[in-house]
């Protein structure tokens, strides 16, 4: 049975290469494609070794007629004719045919062949003459030399006559190639556009570890622990439920309501309202919120409403997002409702800090400090967050370290904005816009100098405050804190002067975003490859060990599925020579890429009882999974 599947391969290996043979032998049988196109070819005496004569051509075209129908020929469905210089436009300037934009958003190429023939696979044992696994016979085509048939005539497509089955080694490779079009396509040297090879795999993005190859783990393949934690952390917190909850079942069309904050207590940043704030569910949408609820709040005037609709437009990386406003009697009483994006597992800066939390332990020592750059690093994102809001006819308002969320590792967004705008509602006799604007600056001060000086009533005792903030950071730093303090006394301090008096702390803060997107980005890019193998796993799950199909011949043991299952024990099951377990995940991941490449490389498979032997390459342990799975699908209906 080895033998056979031996043999097939040589086979097949000789079919592929045939016609390039045979094409070149025949060149002066072939009617040249200048002549069937333009009615001649100008370089019919210029060497061009293709038929020229029109009836000996038609008079040998019924003899060859079968041949060409087997070899792959400039016939064949995916060749498409480069018209192109290499930047894609033809020589006039007007933009070149191409692959058709349609054709470049096509779908990845899916081999009929293994469709079809799936369902009426034949056991392995009768001399199984498989036609080799169609992707590359039928696809990949590149004219040998399309860069020798330069272009002369802006009328004239270049005809190459010499074609051969693509060779992914040479070609370029195409995350490399910048002349990229769309996802799925690269344009080749040769003006070609070809579809990406989706099994390639490279770790993109920087690599800072000098761990030697032996001393790498596991973990270098994987997203690191403590962000994969971070994250499930997050994602357990959002699907957090409260059961036999007193709460309201809903809140207009939020439900499965669970409280974020648990100590009642009136605020005085909200007007001496108390507020709330749950996490809830959007029946609209199904996606999480936060609802701050001012508990008690009467509306006695619509405008009110309308004048926080203007938060919802609002839209800063360092803001949290308002995404609706209502009052409702869910409660008992009359509520005010904020709805906001949600951003699980936040806490304040005032609880992240411990800030005014110093009764509980001793005055803060320069190991509790906040390092400056964190520092800096929050004066930029208020900075910009107050930029927007004032540029859009706006102000904070509620600028406090009990309202500013640390969404993450030094990232800030402020909270509880719009809320006075709408409580504290005045319509004509409101205070200026400058004024509030102006008061914002202060309280961007004081938010800084609690922070770094660990006290709540930095307001109440800013010199005191100041003081200790003196002990630990550098004069800019203060000297920062102070301009904005002042800006009660000087109606000309806005926002953004104080932008520009930070530019250099804000190309640092820059910088670090761009290191911190990169870092993201390289993780991402593991994840992709993980989840391309997990799904190359699941199929082979689905596939292997049925035995609702143990009967059925072409499932049986007997049939193509015995190597899927002889592969799925090389892969996961084998045994060192005192026949204990070989716990390689390397070994698991090397042979799954393979798989998933359909590389041409063999490996043995040996059945349990050492009584069968296979030798067979990936590439048709490749077409046996699509084969079986196809198959499988016919039987179950829909994938779900
Ligand atoms: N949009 C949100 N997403 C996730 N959690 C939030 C959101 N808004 C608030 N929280 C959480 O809800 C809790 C209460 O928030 P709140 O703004 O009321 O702060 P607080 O410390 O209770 O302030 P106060 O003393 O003024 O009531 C905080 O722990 C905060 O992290």
């Amino acid at each position: 049975m080895a033998a056979a599947l031996k043999n097939n391969v040589e086979d097949t290996k000789h079919a592929a290469l045939s016609p390039r043979l045979k094409g070149r032998e025949n060149a002066k049988d072939t009617l040249c494609r200048n002549v069937t196109i333009y009615g001649k070819c100008r370089y019919e005496d210029k060497g061009c070794a293709f038929n020229h004569n029109i009836e000996r051509s038609t008079s040998e075209s019924g003899q060859s007629d079968s041949q060409s129908k087997k070899t792959l020929n400039v016939d064949s469905p995916s060749f498409t004719p480069s018209f192109l210089s290499p930047n894609g436009a033809n020589p006039s300037g007007k933009p070149s045919a191409g692959i058709s934009p349609k054709a470049a958003s096509a779908a990845p190429f899916m081999p009929k062949a293994i469709i079809s023939r799936s369902s009426n696979a034949t056991p392995l044992r009768q001399d199984a003459r498989t036609p080799d696994w169609a992707l590359a016979d039928v696809q990949e085509f590149v004219p040998r030399r399309a860069q020798e048939s330069a272009l002369t005539n802006e009328n004239e497509i270049p005809v190459t006559h010499n074609f051969e089955t693509f060779q992914p080694g040479p070609a370029p490779n195409p995350y490399l190639d910048h002349g990229m079009n769309g996802a799925a396509f690269f344009q080749s040297n040769t003006g070609f556009q070809l579809p990406v090879q989706y099994h390639q795999y490279a770790p993109i993005g920087h690599y800072s570890s000098n761990l030697a190859p032996y001393q790498r783990t596991v973990h270098d393949l994987f997203i690191p622990n403590d962000l994969r934690e971070e994250i499930q952390k997050q994602l357990a917190a959002t699907l957090q439920t409260l059961p036999n909850s007193q709460l309201p079942s809903h809140i207009e069309s939020y439900h499965s309501l669970v409280p974020l904050d648990t100590n009642q207590k009136s605020s005085a940043i909200f007007g001496g309202y108390t507020s709330w704030v749950y996490k809830a569910q959007s029946s609209t949408n199904g996606h999480y919120y936060a609802l701050r609820r001012i508990e008690g709040f009467r509306l006695t005037n619509e405008l009110a409403i309308r004048s926080g609709q203007a938060w919802k437009n609002l839209i800063n990386a360092s803001v949290v997002r308002v995404v609706d406003i209502f009052t409702n009697r869910g409660f008992g009483d009359s509520s005010l409702f904020i709805v906001t994006e949600y951003h699980p597992l936040s806490k304040t800066l005032a609880e992240h800090h411990h800030i005014g939390q110093n009764w509980q332990r001793p005055a803060r020592s320069s190991k509790d400090q906040v390092a400056e750059p964190v520092l800096w690093s929050y004066i930029v994102q208020i900075a910009s967050a107050l930029k927007t809001i004032h540029s859009s006819g706006l102000a904070a308002r509620v600028l406090d370290p009990s309202k500013i969320l640390v969404t993450g590792k030094n990232r800030i967004r402020l909270n509880g904005c719009g809320v006075l705008d709408i409580i504290q509602f005045d319509g004509n006799s409101a205070v200026p816009l400058a004024q509030l604007q102006r008061q914002d600056l202060v309280n961007f001060a004081l938010v800084i100098l609690s922070v770094g000086s660990g006290t709540a009533d930095a307001g109440t005792n800013f010199a005191r405050s100041m003081d200790m903030f003196k002990r630990f950071y550098k004069p800019e730093l203060q000297n920062t804190v102070v301009w904005l303090y002042s800006a009660m006394q000087n109606q000309d301090k806005t926002i953004e002067q104080f932008v520009t008096l930070i530019s250099n702390q804000m190309i640092t803060a820059f910088n670090a975003a761009l290191h911190t997107d990169d870092t993201l980005y390289s993780e991402l890019s593991r994840e992709v490859e993980n989840a391309r193998l997990v799904r190359l796993m699941a199929k082979l799950n689905f596939i292997n060990e049925r035995p609702e199909y143990e009967h059925d011949r072409a499932w049986s043991e007997n049939g193509e599925r015995y190597y899927l299952k002889l592969f799925r024990d090389y892969v996961f099951h084998q045994v060192d020579a005192q026949s204990r377990p070989v716990v390689d995940l390397g070994h698991v991941l090397t042979c799954l890429n393979k798989l998933d490449a359909g590389t041409d490389e063999r490996i043995t498979l040996i059945s349990r009882d050492e009584q069968s032997c296979f030798i067979v390459s990936y590439r048709e342990l490749k077409k046996g999974v699509e084969s079986a799975f196809q198959d499988l699908l016919k039987r179950s209906g829909p994938l779900r």
